[in-house]
């Protein structure tokens, strides 16, 4: 079964930051999508980095209206099931493997698969994959490299992902092949152990008005 992408671009679509969490306690996961949705971003992605991921990604699914979790660091089929029994609405994965796309195919919650290089783009045009995250985004060549792929693989949109900050996210937006990006300075570690829910809003604010 090729991605659903209509419902992967209802994610990708939904603004045009996609804050990456680490959760270290779940008791943080509402208060902290609360105060991301206020300030605009309702798509948010909870890495499964952690031993509370999955109880946050479901705390956050039954109890804030208008977000929209995902799960993020998916790399198999138990992580898989795992996140969509928890309440996802959209997987992540850092890259791609047979595997876990075969895996993908069991479940109607649709996975963005990462990519950096044009063969692993090509491998996932080959199956039906034309909504990619690019991974490792600042790492792998930025921008100016990943505008490169625009021409001769058309067909691929990206969510830039890795070392993106507000500062960076705008020369991704403007490219034709990228919809979003994602990124951890929204609500990183720090700002989430210190319960500054105001200033996660306000980074949030100034993410959601970037041009999509
Ligand atoms: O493992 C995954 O599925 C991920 O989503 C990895 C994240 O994209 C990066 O960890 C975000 O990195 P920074 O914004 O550079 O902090």
């Amino acid at each position: 079964m090729p991605q659903n992408i209509a419902r992967v671009e209802q994610v990708m679509l939904a603004a045009p930051v996609i804050p990456v969490l680490i959760i270290e306690d779940a008791k943080k996961a509402v208060p902290m999508a609360e105060a991301l949705v206020r300030g605009g971003l309702p798509a948010i992605e909870i890495t499964l980095r952690t031993g509370c991921a999955l109880e946050a990604i479901k705390l956050v699914a039954d109890n804030v209206e208008g977000a929209i979790p995902g799960a993020g660091t998916v790399l198999n089929l138990a992580q898989y099931e795992a996140a969509v029994e928890a309440g996802s609405k959209f997987i992540v994965s850092p890259g791609a493997t047979p595997k876990l796309l075969d895996a993908a195919e069991q479940f109607d919650v649709p996975l963005l698969p990462g990519a950096a290089t044009s063969s692993e783009v090509m491998a996932l045009l080959e199956r039906g994959y034309e909504r990619l995250k690019f991974f490792p985004a600042e790492q792998a060549g930025g921008a100016a490299y990943l505008k490169s792929l625009s021409s001769p693989l058309a067909a691929a949109k990206f969510c830039p992902t890795g070392g993106v900050s507000l500062e960076k996210a705008p020369s991704y937006l403007a490219l034709p092949n990228v919809l979003c990006v994602g990124g951890s300075w929204i609500a990183d570690a720090k700002a989430i152990a210190s319960e500054d829910w105001a200033g996660i809003e306000e980074r949030a604010r100034a993410a959601a008005s970037l041009k999509g």
